[in-house]
């Protein structure tokens, strides 16, 4: 059977193909790292920040991009009509792996420019683990993120690799007011990828992609989502208990409104592909609401 797809329907693939909403993984962790920075320094480079943001953009490029290329060749996305390969023919598949992969140059030499001016290489070495961990998530031989340990990956890369690289762009030291606050953020970021797999188990499965979605169970999964994301705020507090956060760190409360819209639509319709697959981008509202919140906490005191 042939799917007839309309000029509308095919400019909303397109969006939905350029993921626009999954780029705040790219500004959230640098936000943090260097409210961070600004709160315990009172100094601000916004060069460095913004050459920093440029390089995150054009890695996460190279992250969706390569991700839609590597999934096709192992036939998982076969049923996404926004992949790239799908919207475009699998003949493209090489020229979307080279787009990607200029990209990534692009960002890992933008941040080795960095490192050059600031007579320091541990932020280069910071990025280049993150993207090194970044490939084995989805590229082969290593594939991890079909062995179900790409929430792992996902938490160490967009955790504690990029915060503490935002925060020593700004401060080159260590801090760990920054390496709670990468928990945190990385712990959020799990939560979109984890919600990114409920609509797609069938898939998943034929494919060959035991995500932990798959592995769990989509009734087990969605129980598993509250508990994570009821833990985020209960570490939140006692990180503020501990003084590791100031106190107006529990402004980032204020995204439980998203939190909760998610695990009730998440709990409720786990099992029904077409309704949950929405709970990525609420995810992503949630994820957003509390990074920027948590950022304006620790801005606020210094004010
Ligand atoms: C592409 C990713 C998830 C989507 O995967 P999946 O194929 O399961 O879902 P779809 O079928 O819906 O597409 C993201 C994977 C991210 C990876 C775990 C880690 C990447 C790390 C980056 C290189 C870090 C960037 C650091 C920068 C911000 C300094
Ligand atoms: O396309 C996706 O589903 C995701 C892409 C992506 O880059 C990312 C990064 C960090 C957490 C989740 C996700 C996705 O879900």
């Amino acid at each position: 059977m042939t799917t007839v797809i309309d000029n509308s329907s095919r400019s909303k693939l397109w969006r939905a193909a350029i993921k626009l909403p999954i780029y705040s993984v790219a500004l959230i962790p640098l936000w943090v790292g260097t409210t961070v920075a600004i709160a315990e320094t009172r100094n601000f480079n916004s060069t460095n920040f913004l050459i920093f943001l440029f390089a995150s953009i054009c890695i996460q490029v190279w992250v969706n991009v390569s991700n839609d290329v590597f999934d096709a060749e192992t036939g998982v996305d076969v049923n996404k009509l926004h992949s790239l390969i799908n919207l475009t023919g699998k003949e493209t598949s090489n020229f979307w792996l080279w787009f990607g992969n200029s990209f990534l140059i692009i960002g890992v030499l933008t941040t080795s420019l960095l490192a050059f001016w600031q007579k320091d290489v541990t932020l280069l070495i910071l990025v280049l683990l993150a993207c090194l961990l970044g490939y084995s998530y989805q590229g082969p031989p290593f594939r991890f993120g079909y062995k179900g340990i790409g929430e792992i990956i996902c938490f160490i890369t967009y955790g504690p690799l990029s915060v503490s690289a935002a925060y020593y762009n700004q401060n080159p030291t260590w801090s760990l007011t920054a390496l709670a606050a990468s928990v945190i953020v990385g712990l959020v970021t799990c939560l979109i990828l984890f919600c990114s797999h409920f609509h797609q188990v069938e898939d998943d499965l034929a494919g060959g992609k035991y995500s932990p979605v798959v592995r769990l169970g989509t009734a087990k999964s969605a129980q598993v989502l509250s508990w994570w994301g009821y833990g985020i705020y209960f570490l939140i507090a006692v990180f503020v208990l501990l003084k590791i956060f100031p106190p107006l760190s529990l402004l980032s409360f204020l995204s439980l409104f998203y939190a909760l819209k998610l695990f009730t639509h998440v709990n409720n319709y786990h099992d029904q592909p077409n309704q949950v697959s929405n709970s990525k981008f609420i995810a992503v509202s949630m994820y957003l609401s509390l990074g920027l919140l948590l950022g304006i906490g620790f801005l606020l005191p210094s004010v």
